[in-house]
């Protein structure tokens, strides 16, 4: 997809990441345990065997906080990679402001909603910063990023369409 990139990865893991919006506020998640624990992120995870992206988003949407949306659209695809790491994660990220429910605090995350003006970037993965903001403006993005552990960008790209 993108010229300037070589990727070492040999397998693809696919994964959703869903963004909900409420005015000018946007709803994440501090992830409690596993991959990410420590961060505010969207809310999401693995495509199970047999599940499209949507039917995931979802699922994974009210397994960690409580919410349904029947209105989840994708609009970003975004390839994180992790230098050493052999897997591709190609992550779907979706978006609605439509959704029934009050968020819930779950066993993976804590809900909680943030002003558009005052996003913890500074708490969260160190890409949020480029792709995030183009969601909030309503733009479709691709990207590629690849980490070294998860606190380094070595290199990434970003493409609105
Ligand atoms: N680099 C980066 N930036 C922003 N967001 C992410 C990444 N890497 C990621 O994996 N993510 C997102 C994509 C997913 O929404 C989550 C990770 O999901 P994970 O918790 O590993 O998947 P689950 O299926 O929920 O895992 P278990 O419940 O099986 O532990 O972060």
């Amino acid at each position: 997809m993108y010229s300037g990139v070589v990727r070492s990865t040999t397998s693809r893991k696919v994964l959703t990441l869903v963004i909900i919006r409420k005015g000018s506020d946007i709803l994440l998640g501090m992830k409690k345990r596993g991959f990410g624990a420590g961060k505010w992120n969207g809310f999401g995870g693995k495509v199970e065997p047999g599940e499209t992206i949507l039917e995931a988003a979802k699922r994974e949407l009210q397994e960690e906080c409580h919410l349904r949306s029947d209105s989840l659209r994708e609009v970003g695809l975004i390839e994180f990679e992790f230098k050493g790491d052999p897997v591709l994660e190609e992550t779907h990220v979706l978006t609605s402001d439509v959704f029934e429910g009050e968020p819930k605090e779950t066993e993976e995350m804590r809900p909680q909603w943030f002003s558009i003006d005052n996003i913890p970037y500074h708490q969260m993965w160190l890409g949020d910063k480029y792709w995030l903001p183009l969601l909030i403006q309503g733009e479709q993005f691709k990207g590629y990023f690849l980490f070294e552990g998860e606190e380094k960008i070595l290199n990434y790209e970003l493409k609105t369409s």
